[in-house]
């Protein structure tokens, strides 16, 4: 990579951020890293202590006390590229001093996978519509990876997919570690789009497990989401694309079995008769998938793509119908 693009500027506070922190730090190529935390008092702890008080407290951080800080608009100032890690809900909230010219110059690369609510924009889209960034300079980071894993350097591989093949490709370089691979992409609506879906079949795969389902009936639900994704993606941006690649059927396995999964935990705890508030606080961790569904049901309305696993969880959070009753309604429809 260029010297011009060596300095990155991580936005974020929670898991996600924190473990690409770790992975760039680790990774050996030359750059200097920035990190923007919304709150001053955790930016505070990470200059006296090295590490996040609130989430992967255990990793140690090794950025500059002085490259830490709460003033978005300063940092993106020194930086060449952008990595946009906050929960999608929360993006308009946390750009809301930045304007195009902040960002002119500069690439964007986003670890988000959620649709930016009220807008229902994937956040290439967003990003293009609000502040006239072309997809040129924009990358997405997706993949079965969850932080906790990338915390104990477990082995796992990232797709980064981008308009530009350079772009792509030097990000993977500064990401690639002893655990960490890397795979390139020109696949943005579709990373981005079934990043976004995977997260709602896991809350599926969650209330069903909630409900009282076994791993018999999960394995069905997984086997009709990944068409259903593929119903989707195909209809949005229709290219010529592998669903079974990591970036796609890859994310949704991980999401749906592992035990790390907050959109599954939050959906299991809807089927065990949480409502939805009391699941987003018992999880001090954001379900991307409980927007995103609000906005996938908008989207469709433009697609008429045929999504029943979507409709069934639309339906048990955003119209208050019995988890149990909507899913063995759904079940009706699965083969
Ligand atoms: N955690 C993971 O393993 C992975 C997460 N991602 C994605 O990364 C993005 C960030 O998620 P995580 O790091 O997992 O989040 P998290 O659930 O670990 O942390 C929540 C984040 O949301 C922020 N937040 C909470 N309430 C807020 C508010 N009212 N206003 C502004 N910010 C608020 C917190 O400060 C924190 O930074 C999401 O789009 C997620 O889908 C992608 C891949 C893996
Ligand atoms: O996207 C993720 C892992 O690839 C994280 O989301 P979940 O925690 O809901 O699985």
């Amino acid at each position: 990579m260029q010297d011009k693009n060596n300095k990155i500027l991580v936005v974020g506070g929670g898991s996600w951020a924190t473990a690409n922190i770790k992975m760039l730090t680790d990774n050996t190529t030359p750059k200097e890293i920035f990190w923007w935390m919304r709150n001053p008092q955790t930016v505070e702890h990470v200059h006296k202590f090295g590490h996040n008080p609130n989430y992967l407290s255990s990793v140690e951080i090794k950025v500059p006390a002085a490259n830490v800080s709460s003033d978005l608009k300063t940092l993106i100032a020194q930086a060449d590229i952008i990595l946009l890690n906050v929960p999608a809900a929360f993006l308009k909230e946390a750009l809301a001093d930045i304007t195009p010219d902040d960002f002119e110059g500069k690439k964007i690369v986003s670890a988000i996978k959620g649709i930016v609510p009220d807008e229902n924009l994937i956040i290439g889209e967003f990003l293009n519509r609000k502040y006239d960034m072309s997809f040129n300079n924009f990358a997405v980071i997706s993949g079965p990876c969850h932080a906790e894993e990338v915390a104990l350097e477990k082995l796992s591989y990232l797709t980064i997919a981008s308009g530009d093949p350079t772009l792509a490709a030097d990000f993977a370089a500064m990401l690639n570690t002893r655990y960490l691979k890397t795979i390139v992409s020109d696949d943005i609506y579709g990373t981005e789009y079934a990043a976004v879906l995977k997260n709602i079949y896991a809350i599926a795969g969650g209330i069903c497990h909630g409900v009282g389902y076994g791993d018999n009936f999960q394995a069905v639900l997984i086997s009709n989401a990944i068409r259903e994704l593929m119903r989707f993606v195909d209809a949005v941006h229709p290219i010529t694309r592998d669903i079974k690649e990591s970036a796609y059927l890859g994310d949704l396995l991980v999401t749906a079995y592992s035990q790390f999964s907050r959109n599954r935990t939050f959906g299991n705890m809807i089927g065990k008769g949480y409502t939805v508030t009391s699941a987003q606080l018992e999880m001090n961790m954001i379900a991307e998938g409980y927007y995103a569904v609000n906005c996938l049901h908008e989207v469709n309305k433009q697609y008429n793509v045929s999504m029943p696993i979507v409709e069934a969880v639309y339906a048990i959070l955003y119209q208050k119908r019995s988890p149990a009753s909507e899913m063995k309604k759904l079940a009706e429809q699965l083969n």
